[in-house]
C-alpha cells in the first residue's frame, strides 16, 4: 500500500476550474472521505489519481512515484490502483469467478497461484458459495463484493471508491459499510472514498476532506470536523446545528474568548485571535426556563429517546435536542455553552449558496 500525494493539483474543463490548487497528503493504510456537494470536484480528483484525466497543473505522488504531473503523465494501467464504481462495471458474460480472476489474467500470473488469490479474495468478501453465479444471478450488494474482490486481488497500491453504495438501499448501505470497514482492515488498503453522504463519510473514514467550488475546505478527522469546524461551509455541511455570527467582547476568559451570540456573553473555544462566527450544535445547548435567550419552538421531531427541537431565537434558527416533547410555539429559554469559534467573514454567503446548489 501507498501514500498519496496532491501537490498544488488544478484542473480546469473549458477555462472553468473544476479542482483549484489542492494539497493534501493520505498516509499510507488511511481510509479517507471526499465530501461535498455535487459539482465540488470530488469525482474529478478521483479521476486524476486513477490516471484518466491529466492535471491542467500541480502533481501527484503515488508511493513517492510522481504519476502526473512535472512532465510524466503514468497511465491508468501501470499505476497499480484498484477502483470500485458505483455502477460495479462487471463483465457481464463472466462468471464471479472469472470477474475476479481478470485483473490476475491481465497480468499473466500462473493458473495456480491465480486460483489460490482468486478463492482468497472471494472469502475475505463473504462471496465463497458465489463463485460459479454470473453477475445478473446477484443483488446489488453482492455485486459490489464482487468488484471490491476484483480490487483486492491483485494487491493494489491504493483503492478509489466512487459513490460505491449509491445504488443500494438503505438497510443494505448500512452492512455494505461493514463490508468496507473489514475489508480496509484486513487489507490494510489506502482508501478514497468519494460520497455527499455525510454520514457515510463520517462513520467510515479516518479523514475526511470536506470540499466546496474544487478547493479542499478543511481535512481532519471525523469529530474534529463536527467539533472545531474551520469556516461556515464546514460547520454547515457537516453535522447538526446552526451557524451564527459573533462579536468578541474584548474580554478573554481562562476557559476561551468571550463572545457576544444572539445577544449573550458566551465563553467560546477558538483558533481565531479575531472570530466572526461560532458553529452552535445541538449539544452546546441547554434548555432553561430562567435563562435570558428567549426562543420559540418552530419544530418538534421524536428521534427515539429523545425529540430534535428546532428554534427560533433573534431570528436565527437553532436545533436542540431535549427528553421532553415542545409545543410549537412554545417560548423556551435558551443558554449556551461550548461553542466552537472561527474567523470567515465572507463565509455565510458561501454556504447559502452551496446549500442552494445542493
Ligand atoms: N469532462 C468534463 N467536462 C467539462 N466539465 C466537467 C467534466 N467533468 C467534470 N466537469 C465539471 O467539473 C466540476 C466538478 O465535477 P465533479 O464531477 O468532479 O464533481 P463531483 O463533486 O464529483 O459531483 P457529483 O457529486 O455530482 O458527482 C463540475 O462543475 C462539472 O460540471
Amino acid at each position: 500500500m501507498a501514500e498519496l500525494t496532491f501537490s498544488d493539483l488544478s484542473k480546469t474543463f473549458g477555462g472553468a476550474p473544476a479542482l483549484d490548487a489542492i494539497n493534501a497528503q493520505i498516509a499510507s493504510g488511511e481510509f479517507v472521505a471526499l465530501l461535498g456537494p455535487s459539482g465540488c470536484g470530488k469525482t474529478t480528483l478521483l479521476r486524476l489519481t486513477a490516471g484518466f484525466e491529466h492535471p491542467s497543473a500541480g502533481k501527484i505522488r503515488i508511493g513517492g512515484e510522481t504519476v502526473a504531473g512535472g512532465g510524466r503523465f503514468v497511465s491508468p494501467e501501470d499505476r497499480e490502483i484498484g477502483i470500485v464504481f458505483q455502477s460495479y462495471a462487471l463483465w457481464p458474460h463472466k462468471s464471479v469467478f472469472d470477474n475476479v480472476a481478470y485483473p490476475l489474467e491481465v497480468r499473466r500470473i500462473p493458473r495456480a497461484a491465480r486460483q489460490a488469490r482468486v478463492a482468497e479474495a472471494l472469502s475475505l468478501t463473504g462471496l465463497g458459495a458465489f463463485a460459479n453465479r454470473m453477475p445478473s444471478q446477484l443483488s446489488g450488494g453482492q455485486r459490489q463484493r464482487v468488484a471490491l474482490a476484483r480490487c483486492l486481488v491483485f494487491e493494489p497500491r491504493a483503492v478509489l471508491l466512487d459513490e460505491p453504495l449509491a445504488n443500494l438501499d438503505l438497510s443494505l448501505r448500512a452492512s455494505m459499510q461493514d463490508v468496507f470497514r473489514l475489508f480496509h482492515r484486513r487489507t490494510g488498503a489506502t482508501m478514497l472514498y468519494v460520497t455527499h453522504d455525510q454520514s457515510e463519510a463520517l462513520a467510515l473514514a479516518d479523514r475526511v476532506a470536506v470540499m466546496n467550488a474544487g478547493k479542499i475546505r478543511q481535512f481532519a478527522a471525523p469529530e474534529i470536523l463536527y467539533r472545531e469546524p474551520a469556516d461556515c461551509f464546514v460547520a454547515g455541511f457537516v453535522g447538526d446545528g446552526a451557524v451564527v455570527s459573533a462579536r468578541i467582547t474584548g474580554r478573554a476568559d481562562h476557559a476561551g474568548l468571550v463572545l457576544n451570540v444572539l445577544g449573550q456573553d458566551v465563553v467560546s473555544r477558538s483558533a481565531a485571535p479575531e472570530p466572526s462566527h461560532v458553529s452552535i450544535r445541538p449539544e452546546s445547548i441547554t434548555l432553561a426556563d430562567d435563562a435570558p435567550l428567549r426562543a420559540r419552538v418552530t419544530s418538534c421531531t421524536y428521534l427515539g429517546g429523545r425529540f430534535r427541537l428546532e428554534l427560533d431565537a433573534a431570528s436565527e434558527t437553532l436545533v436542540a435536542f431535549s427528553r421532553q416533547r415542545a409545543a410549537i410555539g412554545e417560548t423556551v429559554g435558551v443558554r449556551l455553552h461550548d461553542l466552537w469559534a472561527f474567523r470567515d467573514p465572507e463565509g455565510e454567503v458561501v454556504l447559502q449558496k452551496a446549500l442552494a446548489d445542493a
